[in-house]
């Protein structure tokens, strides 16, 4: 059993969350006061992370940063580890001798946010339709983003322990007339429909070619934000519709999570399509296919569901397992680097 000096990281702490195409870094300079928040950079504007960490933080602040806890879309596996959507890879070790670090902390990007929604501020969070927050009981994170990340985030122990996994790739199979005329126009993976597929910023437009092909209209609309723009203003009706079934998808995944790990501490919607498409979301759609689970819609109307509106989740659920790591069961064997 580590000792509590083993499990807390010696400050000032930088924290990060290293997306396909952002990385955003805050210092912490005590157990204390609020993250200082540094300006968001680009990965795609440095050639590695220690440059981007040296040019972008450290020549900029007087706060010499003793270590560092990272959040990044990857599989965490040994000393090297690539990010899933950009060209940096991550080697702690490198950043140990490069950057004066003491002590190096990976986790997983949906980790990060599942420890964000241990205790999100109240202004941080818009509750959608019903139910209530049962305290203590397991709480469900679904992001649609560049991909659809989820987590799982379960008390025991007096800890919260983050439960990421790969839920969205879980099979999404038609259900009504209207998906089973859509359906055989959606674009599988490997001859599946997988959650990600239809809930992330490529899945939109997948979607939406499919409500075009089914209405044998052309699809006029270029990207996936001018999808959900034109669905937003009511200027279109095949996005209105396309965003209407995204919510509709999304609801049912979600709801098939909170089934999973009997949520009844809430499920939250993070990830940055689901502050873009928050209006669509509040219509009654999501709310109703999350719901629908007989034989437990009862228990589903008392699970309170939530977009996190946040702008910077990740970084917020960082910095309080960086204040308390014991409150938190965040496993450090093969991701910790120390010098
Ligand atoms: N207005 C919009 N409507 C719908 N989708 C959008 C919109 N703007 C961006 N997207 C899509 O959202 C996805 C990015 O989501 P998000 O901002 O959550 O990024 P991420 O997965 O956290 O990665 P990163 O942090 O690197 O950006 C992309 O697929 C992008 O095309």
């Amino acid at each position: 059993m580590p000792n509590a000096s083993d499990q807390s990281f010696p400050f000032p702490i930088l924290i990060g969350d290293i997306g396909g195409t952002n990385a955003r870094f805050a210092l912490l300079t005590d157990a204390y006061g609020e993250p200082r928040q540094l300006e968001p950079i680009r990965t795609g504007d440095f050639a590695t992370i220690e440059e981007a960490m040296q040019k972008s933080i450290l020549d900029k602040t007087s706060v010499q940063p003793r270590s560092a806890i990272l959040a990044v879309a990857g599989p965490i596996k040994g000393d090297e580890i690539p990010l899933t959507n950009a060209h940096w890879v991550i080697r702690p070790k490198d950043m140990l001798a490069s950057l004066g670090l003491e002590d190096v902390l990976i986790i997983n990007d949906f980790e990060a946010q599942a420890l964000a929604i241990a205790a999100p501020a109240d202004q941080d969070v818009v509750q959608i339709g019903g139910g209530a927050v049962r305290p203590f009981n397991s709480r469900v994170v679904l992001g649609p983003g560049t991909g659809l990340g989820v987590a799982g985030l379960v008390y025991a122990q007096h800890s919260w322990i983050p439960v990421p996994g790969e839920g969205g790739h879980v099979d999404l199979g038609p259900r009504t007339e209207r998906d089973f005329e859509i359906w055989p126009f959606l674009e599988p993976i490997e001859g599946r429909m997988a959650g990600e597929q239809i809930l992330c910023g490529r899945g939109i437009m997948n979607l939406y070619r499919a409500v075009c092909a089914a209405n044998g209209e052309a699809a006029v609309l270029a990207d996936q934000a001018a999808v959900t723009t034109s669905a937003l203003s009511g200027a279109d009706a095949a996005a209105v519709e396309t965003v209407s079934l995204f919510a509709t998808y999304l609801g049912r995944v979600a709801g098939d999570m909170a089934l999973i790990f009997m949520a009844r501490g809430g499920v939250f919607l993070a990830g940055g399509i689901s502050q873009k498409i928050l209006p669509a979301l509040m219509k009654p759609e999501f709310r109703a296919a999350f719901e629908d689970k007989a034989p437990h819609s009862a228990l589903m109307r008392t699970i309170p569901t939530f977009a996190v509106i946040h702008p910077m989740a990740a970084l917020s659920g960082l910095a309080a397992f960086a204040r308390t790591p014991r409150d938190f069961g965040v496993a450090m064997e093969g991701r910790r680097w120390r010098r």
